[in-house]
């Protein structure tokens, strides 16, 4: 059996979308020939199992977590499933995950044979505390934050500095991050506005984003050429090694056996979008935990119809139901919409989870309409697709800001889930992004571009190596260094 080189300990948080890229990046670092240890908590851990070919190098390793102890229903260990309120509750109560970690990393050095030490840990954005966990045993410790530098920087700013409780204007600007010009009040995520000292939330995000600068490097989901407003301002706040490694995203055949399972086949969808012309379809779908409002979902159908729009919408129970909800989109949509579509071969309707990749990928999808989350905006761009973005928590206002202002490749039409926004200003911004206009054409042309720059940023050939290459080149030589400094 090939002899693999030194151990990359992973630890992502527990929610899909933090998951799937750090597996993509397992995935690589696996081809590099290093040995890599996935950590995880028993439930994401069994449902991983099955998602590994039996040829792969990469361990699975459980952390002990009972859900219960923190208030969570004890099955809880991904946030995907929970309300947001639970999802906070989940992220405050894995500051526990401390200790088992800690005997998780002496472990893995006593098994390695006493002293032969993982040659770096790799650990979530939301983790910060596993750095000074990493260095009690003299381990490399890097952050890989899953969203792109840009919107990190501005939501970065923006918990530390809370700029919108010094002044009683709608609009503001950062501080420390005066490149991204003006934010506005409706640019902040629910969690911002109550932000205060004493709040939960707020307690987590001032420990965990300061202490970022602990580490000993910062990987970026994104790239080098298009996000260098982002990743300058974390070069310059944290002074630590910033490096560009993405796109981290797993393939279609790899995402179609982890996690959930669409509620319409690929094949189905691929074959409904062949019968249409290319360019003429608008996907539609928020991310793998967010919704719209029930007056939203009213005003998105109509102006769908209205407008005569192809689409495929992934709808999921308005904002008030239990995700899991029974799925009666006839109570959500306009009377007759379900059926007037379907017989005008104009729409599909899917059941709360598609095959986004597969969609973004066909010829026939011209627009994505989304939350702005980070995985899928790679995911357009990946495929030269533009963005019509609908933020609603987080950092996806920014990703959206960084879309619109910097990248030119996208128009918003409206911000979370309070928004009132009209059936005619959505008709208006589809015509903007998919109609035949000077504006529509710019934006396909910039999205056509990035996608470029995404391929070359991943070339890995003999005689070149693109920049997210390079990047993760970088952390290797960075880690192996300090391994060899420290074994002295
Ligand atoms: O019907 C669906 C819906 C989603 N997805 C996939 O689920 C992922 C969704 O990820 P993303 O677009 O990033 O959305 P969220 O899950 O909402 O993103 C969370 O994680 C992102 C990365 O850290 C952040 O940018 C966001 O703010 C945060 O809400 C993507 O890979 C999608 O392809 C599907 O396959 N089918």
């Amino acid at each position: 059996m090939e002899k693999r080189k030194e151990n990359v300990v992973l630890f992502p948080f527990m929610a899909h979308s933090h998951i799937t890229p750090f597996l993509a990046l397992a995935q690589q670092i696996e081809r590099k020939g290093y040995t890599v240890t996935f950590v995880n908590t028993s439930i994401n851990i069994k449902k991983l199992q099955k998602f590994l070919p039996s040829n792969s190098s990469i361990r699975l390793l459980e952390i002990p977590f009972k859900a219960a102890e923190h208030g969570l229903p004890p099955e809880a260990e991904n946030s995907d499933s929970l309300p947001y309120k639970l999802a906070l509750h989940l992220l405050e109560a894995s500051s526990c995950l401390e200790q088992p970690f800690r005997k998780l990393l002496a472990d893995l050095v006593e098994r390695n044979g006493g002293g032969v030490k993982p040659v770096c840990v790799v650990a979530d954005f939301l983790f910060e505390w596993t750095a000074h966990v990493a260095h009690e045993f003299g381990v490399f410790h890097a952050i890989f934050s899953c969203t792109g530098g840009y919107g990190m920087a501005c939501f970065y700013s923006m918990w530390l500095n809370l700029p919108h409780k010094h002044t009683q204007s709608l609009e503001f600007m950062l501080p420390d991050f005066p490149e991204a010009g003006k934010l506005h009040v409706t640019q902040l995520s629910p969690a911002l506005l109550v932000a205060q000292e004493d709040d939960p939330f707020t307690i987590f995000q001032w420990k965990n984003l300061p202490n970022w600068s602990k580490s000993d490097g910062i990987l970026f989901n994104t790239f080098e050429v298009i996000d260098k407003t982002g990743l300058a301002y974390f070069r310059r706040k944290l002074g630590i090694p910033v490096l560009a490694v993405g796109p981290m995203l797993l393939s279609e055949y790899d995402r179609s056996r982890i996690g959930r399972k669409p509620a319409i086949s690929p094949a189905l969808c691929v074959e409904w979008l062949n019968k249409k012309q290319p360019n003429s379809v608008l996907f539609i779908s928020f991310g793998s935990q967010n919704t719209i409002s029930a007056s939203q979902m009213l005003q998105l159908a109509k102006a769908l119809d209205s407008s005569r729009t192809n689409f495929i919408w992934v709808v999921r129970p308005p904002l008030g139901y239990p995700m899991n909800a029974d799925f009666v989109p006839q109570d959500w949509l306009p009377e007759g919409f379900v059926q007037h579509i379907q017989d005008q071969e104009m729409g599909l309707i899917v059941e709360k989870w598609g095959p986004q990749m597969e969609i973004l990928s066909h010829k026939s999808t011209a627009a994505f309409l989304c939350n702005c989350g980070w995985n899928s905006v790679l995911e357009s761009l990946k495929n030269g697709v533009p963005l019509i973005g609908w933020p609603m928590a987080a950092e996806q206002y920014y990703n959206a800001k960084y879309l619109v202002e910097e990248a030119g490749v996208c128009v918003e039409v409206a911000r979370g889930t309070n928004f009132a926004v009209r059936q005619e200003e959505i008709m208006e911004k589809i015509e903007l992004v998919m109609g035949d206009n000077y504006k529509s054409k710019e934006i396909k042309r910039k999205a056509c571009e990035i996608k470029e720059i995404i391929k070359d940023a991943t070339r890995d050939e003999e005689s070149y190596k693109g920049s997210s290459v390079q990047a993760m080149e970088e952390l290797f030589i960075a880690a192996l260094l300090s391994k060899e400094n420290t074994n002295v």
